[in-house]
């Protein structure tokens, strides 16, 4: 039975490769309006369960559910819920960073799709490269073509697998704010992040994947990734 308001119920959640968990299970749940801060040591399973949260890889057992329902990448209804950021770069080599967006934002129906992309491309500082391919911009710009195709869709539930790689402490700080704002906009956000600041910034909750997964206070996790 889902409780009123949880948009991601994640029970018993065991994540890993051929069979063998990278990490404790996982129990969590996010309500609309929530941010959950996802930290750990390098290899400790946070991409691993975030790509088994989206749909992009099998989970070994446990049940993961978004507004009630099983996840199901392949399902439309889920798609259209989920945007997600991951340490890929998948670009169409010959499409220009507007056409990108432009693509994005007309296959979510985003309303006056234009203007749509115009203000991503502002916020991300974007626009003097926006018909540059993504071949010739920098990987700090390509990091921003990444985050801004995932702002720019409608979707309840962010999932963002360390969004602060590559990124000058300006527009790090910029991502916070606007991470703040889609939570304080209803929607609901998973983060993955090794930055203290960026945490602290944004995260109610958080929650510290280990050989055994337990919720940590933000402010604490900030602190001990911050190694004080
Ligand atoms: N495709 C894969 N096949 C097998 N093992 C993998 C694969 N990808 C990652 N692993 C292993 O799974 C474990 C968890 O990796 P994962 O990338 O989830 O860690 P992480 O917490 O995100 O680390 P980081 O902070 O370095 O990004 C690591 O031991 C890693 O070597």
């Amino acid at each position: 039975m889902t409780a009123a308001g949880a948009v991601l119920e994640i029970s018993q959640l065991l994540v890993g490769y051929a069979g063998a968990p990278v990490c404790g299970a996982i129990t969590a749940r996010a309500d609309a309006g929530e941010i959950l801060g996802v930290v750990g040591f390098n290899g400790a399973g946070k991409s691993t369960a975030a790509r088994t949260i989206a749909g992009k890889q099998q989970m070994l057992d446990g049940e993961v559910r978004l507004h009630g329902l099983p996840v199901n990448e392949d399902a439309i209804p889920f798609r259209r819920e989920v945007a997600a950021l991951f340490d890929e770069d998948a670009f169409f080599p010959s499409l220009s960073l507007r056409e990108h967006l432009q693509l994005v934002a007309r296959g979510h129906s985003v309303p006056d799709p234009d203007a749509a992309v115009d203000a991503e491309l502002d916020f991300f500082g974007l626009q003097d490269r926006a018909g540059a391919v993504p071949d010739s911009i920098s990987s700090g710009q390509r990091r921003r073509l990444l985050l801004a195709s995932a702002f720019i869709r409608p979707s309840s539930l962010l999932i963002l697998d360390e969004p602060e790689q590559r990124l000058d402490p300006v527009m790090r700080e910029r991502v916070g704010l606007r991470i703040r704002k889609y939570a304080d906009d209803g929607g609901t956000v998973l983060l993955v992040t090794h930055d203290p600041a960026l945490l602290l910034a944004t995260a109610g909750r958080c929650l510290l994947i280990d050989d055994e997964v337990r919720e940590i206070d933000p402010a604490r996790a900030a602190a001990e990734i911050a190694g004080k």
